[in-house]
């Protein structure tokens, strides 16, 4: 089963006269990524994204692939005739969720979003925030192999947009695919993988500048391994740097966004990685010497789960945040069409 998805020579437009939206268009979206995808307003990044999603077909060329794939469209339907949690409940059985399972992932979405207290309202009586939450919500919940974000942080507050910047993180930690698109310039900046600008109907990739290192907020992770072991491959791959200091000791520099998924892998990895100390920072373009504050303490045996600050970056980030955990045979098979079923009314189906 391929989990990836490959667009060849696809072409889009609307209406058997219209003009190409998109055309000639070759793109692999590989597991693991995080592709952003950028342009013009009215370029047809959104066009794009639903043929990513499966919610709209190509014109001409092919796409193949057919990861479990999860959609945050432009515009969700927020009136529908559902409280958000029976919404997210369905939405999860219709992804493949048992229902029990579905019901807990939709109350672990909405707590991690902030919208728990809203579980029991009906759709129609949310918020625009809140509504944006559950259509985050819906994309989440069954651990989508490719999920396709199409401006899905607008209205949501800064904790809940933070909240799905780690959801993002995690998806490619676990080897999911992220797609996105975005107004603002600053999300997650420095992270993607890839960059696509979408223009006069074709997609070109953005060289990633080699020598720069993304600005923003960073944190500096010193940790210890075991001996000649390389720190584990979902860590390197999440980094904007790994630095050698002694030997067993290497020093990470990680996008903020990032840490807790970063601190979570090696804490979790076989055997463990020994967190010395967590530093906040901000590193700016070409500077690769965050300074920072120094949260654990070496002294005293280096931080484990826990044991910083609730609201601090760190380690105590991972241990008590409730990240939904979708027991294996509570995942769809791997045969189950790509997005067969599409959140309810966010799009025409082909
Ligand atoms: N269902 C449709 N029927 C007809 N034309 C459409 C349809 N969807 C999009 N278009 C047209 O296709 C072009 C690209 O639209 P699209 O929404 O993909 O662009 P976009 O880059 O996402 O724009 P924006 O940044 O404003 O969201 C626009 O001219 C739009 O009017």
């Amino acid at each position: 089963m391929n989990k990836g998805l490959r667009l060849e020579g696809v072409g889009r437009r609307y209406g058997l006269r219209g003009s190409w939206i998109l055309r000639g268009v070759d793109l692999d979206v590989t597991p693991g990524t995080l592709v952003r995808v950028e342009g013009a307003n009215g370029t047809g990044k959104s066009t794009l994204l639903r043929l990513l999603a499966g919610i709209d077909a190509p014109t001409e060329g092919r796409i193949t692939g057919r990861p479990r794939t999860a959609y945050v469209p432009e515009r969700f339907p927020a009136a529908l005739p559902f409280t958000a949690s029976d919404y997210l409940t369905h939405l999860g059985a219709v992804h493949g969720l048992a229902r029990p399972a579905a019901a807990r992932a939709a109350g672990q979405w909405l707590e991690r979003l902030g919208a728990a207290a809203h579980a029991g309202t009906p759709m129609e009586e949310l918020s625009k925030g809140g509504s944006q939450k559950v259509a985050v919500a819906q994309a989440l919940l069954a651990a989508p192999e490719l999920l396709v974000l199409d401006e899905a942080w607008t209205g949501l507050d800064a904790a809940a947009r933070a909240e799905l910047e780690r959801a993002v993180a995690e998806r490619t930690a676990a080897g999911g695919a992220v797609v996105f698109v975005d107004h603002d310039p600053r999300r997650l900046a420095g992270s993607p993988d890839a960059t696509y600008t979408v223009a006069g109907g074709a997609l070109d990739r953005r060289p990633r500048p080699a020598a720069a290192t993304p600005g923003g907020p960073h944190v500096v992770v010193e940790v210890q391994g075991p001996p000649d072991a390389e720190p584990p491959a979902d860590v390197v791959r999440l980094v904007t740097a790994a630095d050698e200091t002694a030997p067993g000791t290497v020093r990470l520099t990680v996008p903020a966004s990032r840490s807790d998924v970063v601190l979570r892998a090696l804490l979790t990895a076989h055997p463990p990685w020994h967190v010395v100390s967590v530093a906040q920072g901000s590193v700016e373009s070409g500077d690769k010497e965050p300074g920072g504050v120094e949260r654990g303490d070496p002294a005293s045996g280096g931080v484990e789960p826990g044991d910083l600050a609730p609201g601090g970056v760190g380690p105590a980030d991972v241990a008590p945040r409730s990240v939904p955990d979708v027991p294996r045979d509570e995942v769809p098979p791997d045969d189950v069409p790509r997005n067969d079923v599409p959140p309810l009314g966010t799009g025409s189906r082909r």
